[in-house]
């Protein structure tokens, strides 16, 4: 068995990883998540090592709120297609990469959404989004009484790989998730079930943080 036979996943579990993908995207579009064919969603199947691992992708461009049969392809740990295929992957599949890289999770989720971004860009210069004493944020496991997070933010650079090493610097591992500055959040969990849930705290949260941004505003003012 030659080393990508080894990382390479069944047909069942391939097909399994697709049917969920196609779930999660279709409900994800109905949300209105993925504006302007923005976002991409990926799950990772087969074995893993840090430097050997296979994933589904969404493929580049696409409109997502359509279900087509170009709609994913597999790729490697380097970014790049299992197989034969004319599908182009995701343009930011190089941070999914990583983002497996150094967690070692098994689904990652990425939209852009208006509280995202005007969140990660209110709060760009502080590197973070602090959230104090929500009870969402429990859905990241953190159960600490009075729990206070920040959730880091990146540099957004038009040159996906000069985005890598900033979200290498920046990832907590207690927090599954990182915002790229007005481009939108990058969430993950062990499996889909996990990511989507931190994907939905996130936006729940980011929702909070700017709506309490303006409420701290209006009562300055008085
Ligand atoms: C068209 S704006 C969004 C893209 O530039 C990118 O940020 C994105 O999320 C989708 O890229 P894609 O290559 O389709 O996965
Ligand atoms: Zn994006």
């Amino acid at each position: 068995m030659t080393l990508q036979e080894e990382y390479s996943a069944t047909t069942e579990e391939k097909q399994r990883a697709l049917a969920e993908l196609r779930n999660i995207k279709a409900d994800f579009s109905g949300r209105g998540w993925f504006p302007g064919t923005s976002g991409n969603l990926s799950i990772r199947v087969g074995a893993y090592a840090p430097t050997r691992f296979q994933f589904a992708v969404t493929s580049s461009g696409r409109d997502k709120s359509a279900q087509t049969p170009e709609d994913f392809l597999f790729v490697d740990e380097s970014g790049r297609p299992c197989e034969a295929t004319a599908l182009k992957p995701s343009a930011e599949t190089l941070i999914h990469c990583e983002i497996y890289r150094l967690t070692g999770c098994g689904a990652v989720f990425h939209v852009h959404t208006v509280f995202n971004n005007l969140i990660s860009e209110w709060f760009a210069e502080r590197g973070s989004v602090p959230v104090d004493a929500v009870e969402l944020i429990k859905a990241f496991n953190i159960w600490d009484q009075d729990a206070r997070i920040d959730v880091p933010i990146v540099p957004n650079y038009a040159d996906i790989p000069s985005i890598v090493p900033e979200i290498t610097a920046a990832l907590d591992p207690r927090i599954p998730g990182v915002l790229l500055r007005n481009h939108g959040i990058y969430a993950w969990g062990a499996n889909a079930f996990e990511a989507k849930r931190h994907l939905e705290a996130f936006e729940f949260l980011f929702e909070y943080a700017y709506r309490m941004e303006l409420l701290k505003g209006s009562a300055r003012r008085g």
